[in-house]
């Protein structure tokens, strides 16, 4: 919209043509001109059903092929970094790039370098789209995403069982993964593959069976992957999600020393709020419903950026001549709605005061989770607990931990450090937690003498959960409704015990995140609802309103879309929405979220975290969110819900949340304890230690976040170690106090 690339007006050459070439400095490898896409192929009545919408209009886009030699006497022009920035349509665009969606008209689509002559010379393969342009995508994963046979169940994970077709990483790697391989069927670039297991640090997993991998190690084995199929362009979506702040580093090097070789090419597509690798030169900025706001080089998107500021901040003094068409493209696309304050919140644009935080941690009331001593192990190999703590002022192997009611705590640790693996003990979905000692709400899980074991329906039903273990395997099929309803069921698939109580639960759920979650919600959120006519007021009861007259609004009207829309039909930030209000609904006693606003944009997970904390209260102190913005951002409002109402207000006193994040902003400030697994971040060890946030601190806050991830004495330095505090009342968290070896932050 503000700045097109300059196109080329030489005749397209559709793809089809096998003719090859002769590639010069100006052959595109992508080349888009004036082109709109489509789901289906469109047809005259798509828009009164209000189907099949275009996509990104009118599109214009150029990839320079890059590689080849300069025309002689031209000047060789800088290699071009592209990202692909946006709230939703990211992953669209990269589909479209690499030859998706139907294209009209369809010669506005083509790929000229893969026509020519070096490219026949080099792959005849490459000269088909799928293989020039690879697509590595991270949503909805797990270790399953990476094409190797896993377990039909969630826990099949944990088992060092292992079937035929158990691929270890190095199968993978080299593309033995059929049980009858065609002979020659790939021809194996050994230096290669010793080159990415080293970039990629993945010697020591090579025969560990690739359904065991965490996520962080799924992620790494995935980009490994996809370079020894040596593409010409790799598109990574979101590849940074999920990865812990040091493999983020050494991946966004590894990137960049790819990128400067261009071998392959590289295209990002990464959400609002990520930080953009200083390697990127060119940027696509994608706005509501499928438009392009922006593309073009870096330093033009600054000043982008820098008008939007001021188109929003109403200023009135006036704009040089040169911004001046970027303010009114900028209005324009106001009033269109393409560009919305919530972008501009996502983007990071809008001027944040935080007010200031002070927060103890929260005692405690009875136990929910102990842990005596857990270690776990696969054959030789200890995954968690393979150090000693001092509990009671002695010596003891492996993890001693309490959870009580009311305490909201944070793992943290490296990708591969046992976060999942711990909470994985909770849930019992690890076979091993059967027989180690750990305890919940008091008891274990066989029965003791005196004491019944816990069922695990109990265990269920008393728990939420959402992990991205869940999301691999949760049931594309189940309507949005469905979903949130399973909570409430001993399986995914199984009937939910309802009642009135809990239907109204959901159904207010659904209400608050209507316009999160409705396809339709732009059209349908500024409807009025149906009323009722005077004449058939008669047949209804008189009931006394404190307003007048009573509206009688059917109760389910708001919520219809969550009967008509599948969980597979939502994008990954919506089924995470999904699965983490399934995690909440039932006000468990202990909530557990793993990763649970990963893949999300900046604005809906701070919805989400003020949902977690304050539930429909539009105005609450306890909202880190609330605090953290300003009184106009509004979509934190959602469906105002009256004060009497209100079903859900947040974590009680009696819950307790256990959490894991590899991002600080994901973290809500009612984190007040913390747990740090021992971990490898490429130049330093971490070692184990937990305890609590003194009271003016947050792990948002990024210098306490750097001091969580600093090693042995520059983490010695920031701490403090929490002794007992004497003439306290509550005797309890005294006594965790004096058990553990607790470090304050
Ligand atoms: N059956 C198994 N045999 C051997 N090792 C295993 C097995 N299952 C898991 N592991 C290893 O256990 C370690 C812990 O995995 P876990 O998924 O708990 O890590 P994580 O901290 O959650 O990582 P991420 O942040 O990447 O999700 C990993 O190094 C994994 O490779």
């Amino acid at each position: 919209m503000f700045r097109r690339p300059v196109l080329q007006t030489r005749l397209l050459r559709p793809t089809t043509v096998l003719r090859t070439t002769r590639a010069s400095s100006s052959t595109p490898l992508i080349r888009i001109q004036d082109g709109t896409f489509y789901q289906n192929y469109p047809t005259p009545d798509d828009a009164a059903k209000n189907k099949n919408p275009p996509l990104f209009p009118d599109l214009n886009f150029i990839l320079p092929a890059d590689k080849a030699s300069p025309a002689k006497g031209k000047k060789k022009q800088p290699h071009e970094h592209w990202a692909v920035i946006g709230t939703s349509g990211r992953t669209q665009l990269l589909d479209i790039l690499r030859g998706q969606y139907v294209c009209l008209p369809p010669t506005a689509r083509s790929y000229p370098y893969l026509l020519t002559d070096e490219i026949a010379n080099k792959d005849p393969r490459l000269r088909f789209v799928g293989n020039a342009i690879q697509y590595i995508g991270f949503s909805g994963e797990g270790s399953g995403a990476i094409g190797g046979t896993r377990g039909a169940y969630l826990s099949a994970r944990y088992e060092s069982h292992r079937e035929e077709t158990d691929w270890t990483v190095s199968q993978y790697l080299k593309g033995q993964t059929s049980l009858n391989p065609l002979e020659g069927e790939h021809q194996l670039d050994e230096q290669l593959l010793d080159q990415v297991i080293t970039d990629l640090r993945l010697k020591d997993l090579l025969d560990m069976p690739v359904a065991n991998l965490s996520n962080g190690q799924t992620r790494r084995a995935r980009i490994a992957k996809a370079l020894l199929s040596k593409p010409e362009l790799l598109l990574l979506d979101d590849p940074f999600m999920g990865l812990d702040p040091a493999t983020v580093r050494s991946i966004s090097a590894l990137l960049q020393r790819l990128a400067d070789k261009s071998d392959p090419r590289l295209i990002l597509a990464l959400r609002p709020q990520d930080p953009l690798p200083d390697w990127i030169t060119h940027l696509v900025l994608l706005g509501n419903n499928n438009h392009i706001l922006f593309q073009g080089p870096r330093p033009d998107a600054q000043k982008v950026f820098k008008v939007w500021k001021h188109v929003i901040s109403a200023r009135s003094d006036p704009l040089p001549a040169d911004e001046q068409p970027i303010y009114h493209a900028a209005t324009a696309a106001l009033d269109a709605g393409h560009l919305d304050r919530q972008l501009l919140w996502d983007l990071q644009l809008l001027a944040k005061k935080p007010s200031g935080i002070a927060m103890s941690a929260t005692k405690g009331g009875e136990p929910l989770i102990e842990m005596d001593g857990v270690r776990v192990q696969y054959g030789p190999k200890t995954v968690l607990g393979n150090w000693t703590q001092k509990v009671n002022g002695k010596p003891k192997k492996g993890l001693h931990w309490t959870v009580r009611r009311g305490q909201r705590w944070v793992i943290l640790g490296a990708n591969g450090s046992g976060k999942t693996t711990l909470l994985s003990l909770i849930t019992s979905d690890h076979p091993q937690s059967y027989a180690l000692p750990i305890k919940l709400f008091g008891r274990s899980r066989l029965p003791e003498p005196g004491k019944p074991g816990i069922s695990i329906f109990e265990l269920q039903s008393r728990l939420g959960h959402s992990s991205p273990e869940i999301h691999a395997f949760f049931p594309r099929q189940l309507t949005i409704r469905q979903s949130v309803e399973s909570a409430f069921a001993e399986t995914f698939l199984q009937k939910p015990a309802l009642n009135y109580d809990r239907d109204q639960d959901v159904t207010s759920i659904l209400r608050f995140f209507k316009a999160d979650l409705d396809p339709n919600a732009p059209t349908t959120t500024k409807e009025k609802p149906p009323r009722v006519g005077v004449e058939a007021r008669n047949y209804f009861p008189k009931i006394a309103h404190p307003k007048g007259t009573p509206v009688f609004t059917p109760i389910d009207y708001e919520v219809d879309y969550a009967d008509t829309t599948t969980f597979g039909q939502l994008n990954t930030a919506q089924q995470r929405l999904v699965l983490f209000l399934r995690a909440i609904v039932h006000k468990p006693d202990i909530v557990i979220l793993d990763e649970p606003f990963s893949g999300m944009s900046a604005s809906l997970r701070d919805r989400c975290i003020h949902f977690l904390e304050a539930g429909e209260h539009t105005r609450s102190r306890v909202s880190s969110v609330i605090r953290r913005s300003t009184a106009k951002e509004t979509w934190l409002k959602g469906f105002t819900t009256e004060d009497a109402a209100i079903r859900h207000h947040g974590l009680s006193e009696d819950q307790a949340l256990v959490m894991i994040s590899h991002n600080r902003e994901e973290i809500p400030d009612s984190v007040r304890y913390y747990m740090r697994l021992p971990s490898e971040t490429g130049d330093a060890e971490l070692d184990f230690r937990f305890g609590t946030i003194k009271y003016e601190s947050m792990m948002n806050d990024p210098k306490v976040w750097d001091v969580v991830w600093s090693p042995g004495e520059q983490f010695q330095e920031h701490v403090t170690r929490s002794w007992r505090r004497r003439g306290g009342d509550d005797a309890a968290h005294d006594q965790d106090d004096s058990t553990y070896e607790w470090w304050s932050l």
